[in-house]
């Protein structure tokens, strides 16, 4: 099963960066993984800058994807369950299981509806591009739990 991950925007820090690359690796040493950036939606209003950033992040969706949202407001999931839920995704068959990350705004209305989950990696709000670098590391964690490696304690 390949991974995708969408966000709006490019990442700007120069850390975070480095942080993507180096998970993105490690993920890679399990399953595909692909990366793809919407383009960021510059001085609209709220709802409408929400409203363009989301189909342009729908429009990177494959046909027969599983679609996440990582939201703040979503499921709280310990790295165990989302290690599982990456398990069952892949058991039976989902070609392609897709995780979203909003831009400032976070996502509308329509976007939401087309998820199959929704899920928090907490309830405080991080910025987009730390969310970006704190997902790759769960889902890096989720895989080394399937594998029984020695990194999550
Ligand atoms: C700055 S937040 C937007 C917050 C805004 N209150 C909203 O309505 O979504 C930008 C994006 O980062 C992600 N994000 C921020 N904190 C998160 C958290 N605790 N768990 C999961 N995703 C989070 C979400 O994808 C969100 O759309």
């Amino acid at each position: 099963m390949k991974i995708r991950v969408v966000w709006v925007g490019k990442t700007q820090e120069a850390w975070i960066k480095t942080g993507i690359e180096e998970y993105a690796g490690r993920i890679r040493r399990y399953a595909p993984l692909e990366i793809s950036e919407a383009k960021e939606e510059k001085g609209a209003m709220r709802e409408a800058g929400r409203a363009a950033e989301c189909a342009r992040l729908a429009k990177l969706l494959p046909k027969n994807a599983c679609l996440v949202l990582l939201d703040e407001g979503g499921d709280e999931l310990d790295s165990r369950q989302l290690a599982t839920f990456i398990e069952k995704q892949r058991d039976s068959a989902v070609p392609e299981l897709v995780f979203a990350i909003g831009g400032a705004y976070g996502f509308s209305d329509e976007f939401r509806r087309q998820a199959q989950r929704t899920i928090a990696l907490s309830r405080l709000t991080f910025t987009h591009q730390m969310v970006r670098l704190f997902l790759l590391e769960q889902i890096y964690r989720g895989f080394t739990i399937l594998n029984n490696e020695p990194y999550h304690h």
